[in-house]
């Protein structure tokens, strides 16, 4: 059986997600230890024990440790998934999204379904649904996975009580695309929205800061939305679309108390100007997020070997993935140029 180190690298519930999904779609168990070792709170917590249930339930896997603090895991995947509709709920703010990416390659390899997951949907450390919606899927969408995701309702830090609907279809065809040597805007779309409990000004001092980070800045769009939430809640969320109309890229800042609304916009509009600087093709996030979906078409894909792209920043989450995921397909090797922190290169191989 695969014994999978929690602690490596990032150390978070990404080794565990990623573990879980690649064991499902490979029939692969796997043992898991040190579970979230990296983090103040290590083991199971609510969102990452949803997870397990969630995959467990779908493969009628026999799983030994799913509790709440557990730093140790065995998995065992028995079948297929085979029905088409579910529903799980975290019952906290857990991210709705995280679980969203571990359920969907075991959902779409086989015959897709509709999943409705409840939690938080705008939360911290994690992507949100805007980003997932906006930039992951459709990046996604260009090797061949395809899904119709809807935001249902908001959830914020932290009652939760967020609402995400996923139509997953069946991932029959796979693609590795070429892509535009760099991001070269065509336009950008930013997101100004806050909960209706908080006060009307939030959402336009938030655009303000964007806005002024921004200055002379053309093809750009904006929203300004006050939505119903159980908590307070608030962020800015900018989207851009390359000029070749391929790569997406996106940036989320949260608001919170005592964090002034203009300073959350600025923020976002920084990290975007600093991507555009680095000259690549995928900011931070989307890579480590990206690169399931990449493996998975270059191991179907027979005619091709090799896929590259660069990457902002390699990250720890970043370098996690490119650890593990060979450890599940192990056909594939994974290789990062570039030192922690720094713009680099991601290249995978098929051997
Ligand atoms: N602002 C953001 N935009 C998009 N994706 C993000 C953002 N912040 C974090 N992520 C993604 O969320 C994931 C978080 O993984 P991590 O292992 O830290 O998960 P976790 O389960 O929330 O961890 P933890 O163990 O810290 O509770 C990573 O894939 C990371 O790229």
């Amino acid at each position: 059986m695969l014994v999978i180190d929690g602690a490596y690298g990032e150390g978070g519930g990404q080794v565990l997600r990623t573990s879980l999904s690649l064991s499902v779609v490979t029939g692969k168990p796997f043992r898991i230890v040190n579970i979230r070792a990296n983090r103040p709170k290590p083991g199971l917590q609510p969102q990452h024990l949803a997870c397990v249930k969630a995959v467990a339930y779908l493969s009628e896997a026999e799983v030994k440790g799913d509790e709440l603090g557990s730093q140790e895991i065995v998995f065992i995947p028995k079948k297929l998934p085979e029905r088409c509709n579910y529903s799980f709920d975290i019952g906290t703010a857990g991210s709705t999204l995280l679980l969203f990416q571990t359920v969907v390659y075991p959902l779409s390899l086989n015959k897709g379904g509709e999943v409705v997951i409840k939690g938080g949907t705008h939360v911290p450390f994690s992507p949100c649904y805007h980003y997932v919606k906006e930039v992951f899927l459709p990046m996604a969408k260009l090797f061949g996975l395809e899904v119709d995701l809807y935001l249902e309702a908001y959830g914020f830090y932290s009652a939760g009580g967020g609402k995400i609907r996923a139509f997953i279809k069946p991932w029959e065809e796979f693609f590795l695309p070429a892509l535009p040597e760099y991001f070269i805007p065509e336009n950008i779309i930013i997101y100004s929205v806050s909960s209706e409990r908080l006060p009307v000004h939030i959402v336009e001092r938030q655009l303000k800061g964007v806005l002024s980070e921004l200055p002379n800045c053309e093809n750009l769009t904006v929203y300004k939305e006050r939505v119903k939430s159980r908590s307070d809640g608030t962020f800015v969320f900018l989207k851009a679309l390359n000029k070749e109309k391929v790569l997406y890229a996106g940036f989320t800042e949260l608001g919170k108390r005592g964090y002034p609304a203009e300073e959350v916009g600025k923020k976002v509009a920084r990290e975007w100007k600093n991507f555009l600087s680095t000259k690549t093709q995928f900011e931070e996030h989307l890579a480590d997020q990206i690169l399931i979906p990449i493996s998975l078409a270059l191991l179907k894909l027979r005619s091709a070997k090799i896929f590259r792209f660069s990457v902002a920043k390699v990250t720890k989450h970043l370098l996690t993935q490119a650890w593990l995921i060979p450890k599940f397909l192990p056909e594939l090797k994974i290789t990062i140029e570039g030192k922690e922190g720094e713009k680099g290169y991601v290249n995978l191989y098929r051997e």
